[in-house]
């Protein structure tokens, strides 16, 4: 287990003078301008900011999901700007996981299969990709419930499957995007305090939220600013 102070002084994931406007014929939106943030395996940042602010675009740039118009962004030994498509496609399986409002399970699936498909895609094959899912569950504290279909579970208990299945297998990296957005307060609560253990234990986590708790158990917080992220506060 990482504590804050032995975290290794290389920076995992880097966002150096990233920016992503979005160009249509009546307007340029500059979501994301001249973006730095930077991050080590086991910490735990909370990123806030006004709606439109700019926070879904950098998660997105970071996840690969979507280029930057300038900058870069390394993850590990990967440099996205330098990976086509489907190369940022396999770093997602094999590196970052990422969680949305929206758990986006596969409804006819249980938890268990849910939780393995990343590995199975990655050519796992089934029964280890099973035995790997069901370690992943407990870890997030759902080791009775892999035989449930995500209709069965509740919404607190569907986002700690969608958090499985973003890092199970080796990935490091967990970005979040408003995860607790449909949750009441006391799961949302239960959501970030998972997240900080998992970053004890050594996952690296983006998490845009609102929420004050996500605030109080980050390591880092920036507000985001017309598409800039500002350090609110960092433990040292
Ligand atoms: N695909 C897109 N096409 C055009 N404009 C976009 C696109 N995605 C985002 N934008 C614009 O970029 C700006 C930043 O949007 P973004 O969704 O990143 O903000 P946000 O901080 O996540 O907002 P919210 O908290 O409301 O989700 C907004 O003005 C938005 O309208």
């Amino acid at each position: 287990m990482l504590t804050r102070s032995s975290r290794s002084a290389d920076p995992w994931l880097v966002v150096e003078g990233v920016s992503r406007s979005f160009v249509s014929a009546a307007e340029t939106v500059r979501a994301v301008r001249d973006a730095d943030l930077t991050a080590h395996q086991g910490e735990f940042v909370c990123v806030f900011g006004a709606s439109g602010s700019g926070k879904s675009t950098l998660i997105n740039l970071i996840a690969g999901l979507d280029t930057a118009d300038a900058g870069r962004i390394l993850v590990g030994q990967a440099d996205l700007g330098l990976l086509g498509e489907s190369r940022r496609a396999r770093l997602r399986l094999e590196t970052i996981g990422v969680v949305f409002q929206d758990h986006n399970l596969i409804e006819e699936f249980t938890a268990l299969e849910n939780v393995a498909l990343p590995l199975e895609a990655l050519g796992v094959g089934r029964r280890a990709a099973l035995r790997q899912a069901s370690a992943q569950l407990a870890r997030v504290g759902l080791g009775g419930l892999g035989d449930r279909v995500p209709s069965r579970m509740s919404g607190g208990q569907r986002q700690r499957v969608g958090i499985a299945r973003a890092l199970v297998g080796e990935r490091r990296v967990l970005l979040a995007d408003e995860p607790t957005g449909a949750l009441d307060s006391r799961s949302s609560r239960e959501l970030f305090e998972l997240i900080r253990v998992l970053c004890d234990q050594g996952s690296l986590a983006v998490v845009c939220s609102h929420d004050e708790r996500c605030q109080e158990l980050a390591d880092t917080v920036y507000e985001m600013v017309d598409g800039r992220p500002i350090v609110r506060e960092r433990v040292s």
